[in-house]
């Protein structure tokens, strides 16, 4: 069947595509739409869809890189190291669009809170999935101020809410597709039969 071929297909060529890997074009904003909206539909219990996001591309990104740069700063006055501040920075700008991860408790905490961290963790597999079926490169990044939780605010998460990374997305350049490695799926499954 044709949808099996074409799922088996894109969950093995899913690929993190790094920074160093982008062309520097601008990835459409329709394809990011369609991303945001195929992370809507991640399996989620209760109906809780925990998951938010926050977008920065253009000015945005400029935004972000100082936002990561002045909380790093502040936060390692003592052991301040340059090269990492001037990751934090410029990160953000060798992309086309940067999307912040959040996962939003609710109010009654109807679930244990791992819960709602595997149901934004699909939301972002579907985001990724889209992205590689455009050809679009993209990586899970949880650098930056991922666990810096003054981060929070600035993503409009609240105190029982969890920054779980970002999103980093780009035009791949020509060629920079990557070959995938896994050990194999055995030796990780136990069948039990009777
Ligand atoms: C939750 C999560 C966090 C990740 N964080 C990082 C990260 O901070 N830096 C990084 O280089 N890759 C990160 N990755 C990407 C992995 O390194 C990548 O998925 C792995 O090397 C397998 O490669 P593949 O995605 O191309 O199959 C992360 C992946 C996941 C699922």
């Amino acid at each position: 069947m044709e949808f099996t071929k074409a799922v088996n297909e894109m969950i093995r060529t899913r690929r993190s595509i790094y920074t160093n890997m982008f062309s520097g074009e601008v990835v459409d904003d329709n394809i990011i739409d369609e991303m945001l909206e195929n992370a809507n539909w991640a399996p989620t219990h209760k109906l809780t869809e925990p998951w938010r996001f926050v977008v920065f591309t253009g000015k945005g990104l400029k935004k972000l890189s100082e936002f990561q740069g002045e909380l790093y700063k502040a936060r390692n006055q003592d052991h301040f190291k340059e090269d990492v501040y001037n990751k934090f920075k410029s990160k953000p700008l060798e992309c086309s669009h940067v999307i912040a991860i959040g996962m939003h408790r609710d109010e009654e905490h109807s679930l244990p809170e791992v819960e709602e961290v595997c149901a934004t963790a699909c939301a972002v597999q579907n985001m990724w999935l889209t992205a590689s079926a455009h050809r679009i490169g993209c990586y899970w990044s949880t650098g930056g101020v991922t666990f810096y939780e003054e981060a929070k605010p600035f993503f409009g998460l609240g105190e029982e809410d969890l920054l779980l990374g970002f999103l980093y997305i780009g035009v791949p350049k020509t060629g920079a597709w990557p070959q995938g490695r896994r050990k194999p799926a055995e030796d990780k499954v136990k069948w039990v039969k009777g």
